[in-house]
């Protein structure tokens, strides 16, 4: 509209690119052709001016409307009109067809527009309909439908014109409906474009359009990729698939339905196939066990007798590490011995630089040979008799011209304490305290002179299953009793011993002690501890296979503790058989023998260990006639009676005597059947037993005889060689583990002797109809 419509090159440019306006379709143009050859017009001169004056403005109106028309197409198309908007390419401008009917009409209904079509003016070839680009020409123009004013109408045609009319006008009508009908149809559509129109319109121009749709499309582009990333990230991290449709949902169950059984068959059968595969292995796996366990018992088998040759390796470094020790000892006791005796400054003399020969040392203990202890009695010294103390001591004797050097394990002097002395003159006391309790025994005789603390290893050693057997011999009347027993104010080796066995058990003790004492007087073996008087017992050879002896009627007793044993050992001695001789006040008339067992507790099924300590008290070898036993006055029935003490005693010290030369030299028989006395000590003299012989001499000249011939029995028994010292392990379900044990289970009840003596302890013990002395040759050690 704002547009110059008489700008030439404003009408040849709107044209451009775009369809003009739309022609009548060619049924209609066809129509109009027949309507206006058959119409004419009714008054020529109104018509010719109508005509002229219609000619001039539906041309100019029609050119307006074009140029109009072309105008509103070009702002159509620059602000991306209907056509952009989604219309088809080929839909005419509703505009302009609209425009060109209503003129068309107009001009049609007019009487120069009847005329022109009833001339045949109208030129039909050059009217085309419209092309499908839409484009037109100027031929189009509705001017060229201008009529020839003036042109009259046929004759013959003339008197057909009521039929014609009417024919005509209902032709018009026809069309008429036809051309209102699409009219209003063009008419909806023109709404439609100008509300289209209008909503452009409303934007803020063509410009601003294309930027905001620039601007909206950026946007969208944006938002699509921020959707896409949204989608993504929700794939990702989202709560899960969006909620469906029930029948997307039941589909989609479905489809689970069929995975889950699907992922049921394969884990079925994985299932299966790894619990193939998992016997499979399990049985690989047992198989290479078994394999190992093969491997390993046969590796135990071979380590338990590696373990068995290590055991006796360690057993004799042991040995050993002792047998080096007492030999150091013996050492350094003897080369203070020497110093001592020459005298501070005293080199020694050449040859003794080294031990003298004999002395205790790792051969000997290897061998298990007896050792020999010689105490020497308080009294009067003689020249004729000199001695060495310590360990490897010697006494030397000269009888009768002849003199004998006697070599022992140890020798005490007649100072000799029973445990340990520390007097040395000039020393304080405060200084020997210092010395350590373990290097004393180093210091010899000069400073501690002792006799328990060197058996008290030996004694310690029951407790550990080892067999020991501490034995006295001598004159009578040296001191057999005194060492042995010792007065109350100085108690000998037999309360010591047993003093310290119940110390080193201390008092949670895992060892079963039982205790049995007996005598031999005249050869008659008596219990000491019978509950009833003393009588004889038998002694006869144990059954076949299990060797020993037998003595019927010996009692054992379960020792609770020190004090009862004690007590028990009192109520023994009190029922020993002594007597006062010309040597001795009150000389004991018989060999008495105590023996204590202690079995060692131990894990279950395991074996147990007995140890067993025998304390021997012998009877003093006497000559009859200083005994004062011989020649006894007619009808002196005690002097008889020492007589034949003595004679026995005699006889059974003999016996021990042929039994120890059997012993050392190693015969194949040893009489141990010639007297009591070696009956009952078989046990304690058999191979891997210890035993100790506490020889006691006395240095009065007068004994001097006897002297020597103590020395000499001792020097016989320092030569027998027991073996090495071998524990004695018993079966849990053996009895007493004691060599002096009965053959009938014991009570286990405690006794509670009463003091008086002679009187039989109480509690009664268990007395078996026998007692078997278990032979030590028959022991599994
Ligand atoms: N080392 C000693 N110290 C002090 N007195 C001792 C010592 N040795 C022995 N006696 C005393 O000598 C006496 C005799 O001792 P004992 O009875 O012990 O001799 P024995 O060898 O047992 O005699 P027997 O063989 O006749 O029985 C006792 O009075 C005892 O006190």
């Amino acid at each position: 509209a704002a547009a110059e419509p008489g700008d030439p090159a404003q009408r040849a440019r709107k044209p451009r690119g775009r369809r003009r306006p739309d022609l009548p379709a060619p049924e209609l143009w066809t129509e109009l052709t027949g309507l206006a050859a058959s119409s004419e017009p009714e008054d020529g001169s109104e018509g010719a001016a109508e005509g002229r004056a219609a000619a001039v403005s539906l041309e100019e109106a029609l050119l307006r409307l074009a140029e109009f028309l072309s105008v509103q197409l070009g702002a159509e198309e620059s602000c991306g009109g209907p056509a952009d908007l989604g219309q088809s390419g080929e839909v005419p401008s509703l505009l302009t067809v609209t425009s060109q009917l209503l003129a068309l009409l107009a001009w049609l209904r007019s009487p120069r527009g009847r005329q022109a079509l009833l001339q045949g003016t109208q030129p039909a070839p050059r009217v085309r309909p419209p092309s499908p680009d839409g484009s037109t020409s100027q031929e189009e123009s509705p001017s060229h439908f201008t009529a020839v004013p003036g042109e009259p109408l046929g004759d013959e045609t003339q008197g057909q014109q009521p039929l014609q009319l009417e024919e005509d006008q209902r032709a018009w009508q026809r069309l008429e409906q036809l051309i209102l009908g699409q009219l209003e149809e063009l008419k909806q559509q023109l709404e439609q474009q100008e509300e289209e129109l209008g909503r452009l319109r409303l934007g803020v121009g063509a410009t601003d359009s294309e930027k905001r749709v620039q601007h909206l499309t950026l946007e969208n582009e944006a938002l699509k990729q921020s959707l896409s990333l949204m989608r993504d990230l929700l794939l990702h991290w989202g709560p899960g698939p969006p909620i469906r449709a029930p029948q997307e949902e039941a589909e989609a169950l479905l489809e689970l339905q069929g995975r889950l059984q699907e992922a049921q068959d394969t884990t079925e059968a994985l299932r299966a196939q790894l619990q193939q595969e998992t016997e499979q292995n399990c049985r690989r796996e047992l198989q290479q066990m078994h394999g190992q366990l093969a491997g390993l018992r046969a590796r135990m088998a071979s380590l338990r007798q590696g373990c068995g040759d290590l055991r006796g390796l360690v057993s004799t470094f042991t040995q050993s590490c002792q047998g080096s020790l007492s030999e150091a000892r013996g050492q350094v006791s003897w080369a203070l011995g020497a110093l001592s005796s020459g005298g501070p400054g005293t080199q020694l003399p050449e040859g003794q630089q080294g031990p003298p020969a004999g002395c205790p040392g790792r051969l000997p203990e290897l061998k298990g040979n007896i050792r020999v202890l010689c105490r020497l009695r308080p009294g009067t010294s003689s020249s004729l008799v000199s001695v060495e103390p310590g360990p490897g001591g010697t006494v030397t004797t000269c009888y009768r011209g002849r003199h004998r050097r006697f070599r022992l394990d140890w020798v005490f002097p007649p100072d000799a304490s029973q445990e340990e002395h520390l007097s040395v003159p000039g020393l304080q006391q405060a200084w020997l305290a210092t010395i350590p309790r373990t290097c004393r025994p180093f210091l010899g005789s000069r400073l501690v002179s002792q006799v328990f603390r060197e058996l008290e290893p030996a004694v310690l050693s029951c407790l550990r299953g080892y067999s020991v057997c501490i034995f006295t011999y001598g004159q009578t009347g040296t001191g057999k009793t005194y060492s042995m027993e010792g007065p109350p104010e100085d108690p000998g080796i037999v309360p010591r011993a047993l003093q310290s066995l119940f110390r080193e058990m201390g008092a949670g003790r895992q060892h079963r002690v039982t205790l049995s004492m007996v005598e031999i007087y005249n050869e008659a073996v008596r219990d000491l501890l019978a509950p009833g008087p003393p009588e004889r017992l038998a002694v006869r050879q144990g059954p076949e296979g299990q060797g020993g002896i037998q003595v019927a009627g010996l009692t054992h007793w379960d020792v609770p503790n020190l004090e009862t044993l004690h007590q028990m050992l009192k109520l023994g001695r009190s029922n020993r058989a002594t007597a006062a001789t010309a040597m001795n006040q009150r000389s004991s008339r018989s060999h008495a023998l105590v023996t204590l067992t202690l079995r060692a507790a131990s894990p279950p099924r395991a074996p147990g260990t007995a140890g067993t300590l025998h304390l021997v008290d012998l009877a003093g070898s006497e000559r009859a006639r200083k005994a004062g036993a011989a020649g006894p006055p007619r009808g002196d029935p005690d002097g008889a009676r020492r007589l034949r003490e003595a004679q026995t005693i005699n006889r059974s010290l003999l016996a021990l005597g042929g039994v120890m030369a059997a012993l050392r030299a190693h015969r194949p028989h040893v009489p141990f059947r010639d007297s009591q006395l070696t009956r009952l000590l078989q046990p304690a003299l058999g191979p891997g037993t210890t035993a100790v012989l506490l020889l006691q001499i006395s240095t009065r000249p007068e004994d001097l005889g006897e002297t020597v011939c103590s020395l000499k029995f001792a020097d016989r028994v320092g030569q027998v060689e027991l073996g090495p010292a071998r524990r004695r392990r018993v079966p849990r379900s053996s009895g007493t583990p004691s060599s002096l044990s009965t053959d009938t289970p014991l009570t286990g009840t405690p006794c509670t002797p009463t003091p008086s003596p002679g009187s039989p302890p109480c509690p009664s013990p268990d007395n078996g109809s026998g007692s078997a002395l278990a032979p030590a040759e028959g022991l599994p050690l």
